[in-house]
């Protein structure tokens, strides 16, 4: 809304903002200089004691400048995770001549707006080539999608911070020869849409995915007596609610992909954890080579012999070797009542020794195991002490 008012300046917070845009840009780019110099010399991605030094002078500068410290340190997080990020994707590119492609065709749950859409958009954003997107309906089909060679890639939902694991996608990567190339986590923000100007009150049925009932499971205990319509996605419920134009409906999604379909949020924040994360992983039919210098992740499975602390012992073997385990996901083998497949995500690259003499050992010693993937891992945990310590020196 124009406000003559405020007319001169918001033109001077406009000039700010292109400037901040330009500086970002400069930033970026002077990275991809550093992820060019640590290609040529083999240097790792991440250098964590960099970050801290370059935190404290900044939140130094920052209270300096007015700002608080804790806005500054989320800025920074934003803007080195992006960093890490770009770099590792740049890294993992060259270690991969020939596998990019002008067009990326993935398969992915829903539709337009699903969260799996706005993970995919989100991947791919940094890699090159065009995406088609190639909306699914169910896992089993996405991954046979790939099987086929109808679509290149599928990115699927394997786990979350409040609903945890994924089973069906866990119970896919048992049967598929696919291999898990890449992963991400994704913000999971659930808000209520409504088509018109819908109030809370009026709404008598609300449409969501099972998982995401699961997530918001206090919000619905909260919002009393409605009727729940599951649906397959997150973009088929908001589909729903578009189409119906009914002012007594409402879907649950995020607030982006509620706006392709003409929805408004009128609450947002719905899941009963207030950090709502999905971890998703990438697949394809070929693995990738992960440089040594990107932190990687390697995902296999295994079943273990039938006899007292046969996990136990295998586990052993991860720490003899000193493989740090990031999760442990058992599933029913089908078939076999009381036997369990075991699913395990270790820090870690397959072609790095200690990695390689621990799966050698676990074969040993387990009736069955496959390794699904290794692939760049994209959990960047931020360093947390710079704040702290700038406060205190
Ligand atoms: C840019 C670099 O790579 C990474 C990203 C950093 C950044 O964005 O400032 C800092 C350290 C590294 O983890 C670097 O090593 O300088």
């Amino acid at each position: 809304m124009s406000e003559p008012v405020l007319d001169a300046l918001r033109e001077k917070i406009t000039r700010v903002d292109q400037q901040l845009i330009h500086l970002f840009a400069q930033r970026r780019s002077l990275t991809n200089e550093v992820a060019e110099t640590k290609i040529k010399h083999h240097i790792p991605v991440r250098d964590v004691r960099r970050e801290e030094q370059l935190l404290v002078r900044l939140i130094k500068t920052g209270q300096e400048a007015g700002l608080d410290p804790h806005y500054v340190t989320q800025l920074f997080h934003v803007i080195i995770e992006d960093s890490v990020l770009n770099q590792q994707a740049m890294l993992a590119q060259r270690a991969n001549p020939g596998s990019a492609l002008p067009l990326n065709r993935v398969a992915f749950l829903g539709d337009k707006g699903s969260y799996s859409y706005l993970a995919t958009q989100k991947y791919f954003s940094r890699r090159p080539g065009e995406v088609l997107e190639i909306g699914c309906q169910s896992f089993s089909e996405i991954v046979s999608k790939v099987e086929h060679a109808e679509a290149d890639f599928a990115v699927l939902p394997i786990e979350n911070t409040t609903s945890g694991s994924i089973n069906e996608v866990y119970d896919q990567l048992q049967h598929t020869q696919l291999n898990i190339i890449g992963e991400l986590t994704h913000p999971i923000r659930h808000a209520l849409l409504v088509s018109g100007d819908t109030q809370i009150s009026q709404i008598n049925t609300l449409y969501a995915h099972p998982q995401v009932f699961t997530q918001c499971s206090h919000f619905l205990a909260e919002l009393g007596s409605v009727e729940v319509k599951t649906m397959d996605s997150t973009s088929s419920a908001m589909l729903a609610v578009s189409e119906l134009k009914r002012d007594d409906v409402a879907a649950i999604g995020s607030e982006a992909g509620g706006k392709l379909y003409g929805l408004t949020a009128i609450k947002s924040n719905l899941a009963n954890q207030k950090e709502n994360h999905s971890r998703f992983i990438v697949v394809a039919r070929d693995a990738v080579n992960v440089p040594l210098q990107v932190p990687a992740k390697t995902t296999f499975v295994m079943s273990t012999v039938q006899k007292p602390g046969a996990l136990v012992e295998a586990l052993l073997v991860l720490k003899e070797n000193a493989i740090n385990m990031t999760k442990l996901e058992s599933r029913p083998i089908p078939g076999n009542p009381w036997e369990e497949m075991f699913y395990i995500d270790v820090e870690g690259n397959l072609s790095d020794g200690p990695l390689q003499q621990a799966i050698d050992a676990l074969r040993k010693i387990t009736r069955y195991l496959k390794v699904l993937g290794c692939y760049p891992s994209e959990e960047i945990s931020p360093t947390k002490v710079a704040a702290a310590r700038a406060l205190t020196e």
